[in-house]
């Protein structure tokens, strides 16, 4: 029989919507129980954001050392995996070890439980042979996993997930990336930086398909132009790993080798033996749907990857803050996700906001959009080599504001945040177009796209 504690809230995972969320509560006051089975921040600072951040600083410096000839004299690059690796274990990632993180929540008052949480019964959980009953209710941040295909032979050999890439100490000489999308690509510009020899695999028919297809072309040049091999609207049929080397046959059947194999094909919602089905929940749904307010049921809050609403750190801390407000009654706007941001840390970085322009159009929108080249802007002109990208606003014609943007160059995800200030706010269309854009900037370039709408 489990021994059972009475507390105000118990929060599931302590990535970073948990950890956010269970310190805030548990400074408000509140007495919260935090449970986590794994490391105390989750994917991003151990295996996501920050060290794969890390790596493109990295082959970006690279990429810059290489721009010298021609813009500031000769250079000679020897790149080298071992730094790379050192500040991912020391800087980032402690050697993979959350004493810090569980200290600061600790340090907040919170009550820290290591193990696997399942949920039992409204407002219980269980973790090992403890029981919690919270009183106020349960919020659930257990984030997502990388989705493995069920590709035949693939169960079993020694792939690679993000987070064995985090953790590499030296480099494979060639590497296959299933998946075009933000993992794979970031990673194969990364390690074709470093002198892998990448082949990406991605079943449609452009890398980041999510997003414009203006930047889909961007990204496909650059990666091109650093050696990479990109096949896209094929499929991997089947694996086979022997001798040290993977070997991927095609749906157009041909095959191609690489010593590792990196499985880049998206996340799932880990939702698995959460207990769902004890609180009248569906457990095999995908995601835990959530209203504005970021309730999944009576009592039951889940933020961040788990809710399927964008698989980014900054939506983790954003939902978190709403349900936390909600839980202590303190008001405040709820969930508003037209004005979503993203950014792919390639080379040129891709930033977006809101709506693609195929979405809005499909929205019924009255589109009109306005489209500016950096190369051909003043200070993309100034840059030179690696000044790739372009700036692409989505408007609606009804309303007279931007809906959604692109931003794509060597700061795309800094220019965005400009973006995603007029999506979010509405400001009119007259308004950006009346600002006035220092020069010369790269966001400068907004100014020439707003013209053209
Ligand atoms: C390679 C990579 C790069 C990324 N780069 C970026 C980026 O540049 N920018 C960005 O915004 N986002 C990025 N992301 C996404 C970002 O990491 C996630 O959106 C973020 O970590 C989500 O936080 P979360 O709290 O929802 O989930 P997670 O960080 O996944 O945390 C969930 C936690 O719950 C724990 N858990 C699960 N089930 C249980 C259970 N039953 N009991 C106890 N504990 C449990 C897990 O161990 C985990 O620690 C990247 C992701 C990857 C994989
Ligand atoms: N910079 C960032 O903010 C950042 C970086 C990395 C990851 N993330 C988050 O993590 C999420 C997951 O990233 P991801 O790259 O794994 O997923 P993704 O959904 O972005 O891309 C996966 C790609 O794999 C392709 N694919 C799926 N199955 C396939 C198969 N069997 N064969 C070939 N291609 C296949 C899909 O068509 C898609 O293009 C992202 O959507 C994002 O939310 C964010």
């Amino acid at each position: 029989m489990a021994e059972e504690q009475q507390v105000d809230v118990v929060v599931i995972g302590l990535g970073v919507g948990g950890e956010e969320a269970a310190g805030r509560l548990a400074e408000a006051g509140l007495s919260v129980v935090g449970v986590e089975h794994t490391l105390v921040g989750g994917e991003c600072p151990y295996w996501g954001c920050i060290p794969t951040k890390m790596m493109t600083r990295a082959g970006n410096a690279l990429a810059e050392a290489r721009r010298i000839p021609g813009l500031a004299g000769s250079s000679q690059v020897r790149p080298d995996w071992a730094p790379v690796a050192r500040r991912i274990r020391e800087e980032a990632t402690d050697t993979w070890d959350d004493k810090v993180a569980v200290d600061r929540f600790v340090g907040k008052g919170g009550q820290f439980v290591r193990g696997r949480a399942s949920i039992v019964g409204p407002g219980r959980v269980r973790v090992g042979e403890q029981e919690f009953r919270a009183r106020r209710g349960l919020v659930v941040a257990t984030g997502t996993a990388a989705v493995i295909p069920p590709i035949p032979g693939l169960a079993g050999t020694p792939y690679w997930t993000n987070r064995r890439v985090v953790e590499a100490e030296t480099l494979p000489a060639t590497l296959l990336v299933l998946g075009g999308g933000a993992i794979g690509l970031e990673l194969s510009q990364v390690m074709a930086r470093f002198g892998v020899d990448v082949t990406v695999i991605e079943g449609s028919d452009r890398l980041l398909a999510m997003e414009e297809p203006e930047s889909s072309e961007a990204v496909s040049a650059a990666l091109a132009k650093d050696g990479i091999q990109a096949l896209t609207g094929v499929r991997a049929e089947h694996v086979e790993h022997s001798e040290g080397l993977f070997a991927v046959t095609l749906s157009e059947g041909s095959t191609v080798t690489g010593e590792r194999l990196l499985i880049a094909t998206g996340r799932a919602a880990r939702l698995d033996g959460l207990g769902l089905d004890t609180i009248g929940l569906d457990p095999g749904a995908r995601f835990l749907a959530t209203d504005e307010w970021m309730r999944a049921s009576d009592q039951l809050w889940a933020v961040g990857d788990v809710t399927g609403n964008g698989a980014f750190t900054h939506m983790a801390m954003y939902e978190a803050d709403i349900a936390v407000r909600d839980i202590l009654g303190q008001g405040g706007p709820p969930a508003d996700y037209r004005a979503r941001p993203r950014v792919t840390f390639t080379d040129p970085e891709i930033g977006a906001v809101g709506l693609t322009e195929k979405q809005a159009r499909d929205a019924g929108i009255d589109v009109r959009v306005g489209y500016s080249s950096l190369p051909s802007s003043s200070r993309g002109f100034i840059h030179g080599p690696g000044n790739e990208g372009f700036i692409k606003v989505i408007a609606d014609g009804d309303r007279g504001v931007l809906v959604g943007a692109t931003s794509a160059g060597p700061s795309g995800g800094e220019v965005v945040g400009a973006l995603s200030v007029a999506v979010k706010a509405a400001v009119p269309i007259d308004t950006l177009r009346a600002t006035i854009w220092a020069y010369p900037t790269f966001h400068r370039a907004i100014g020439d796209a707003l013209r053209e709408l």
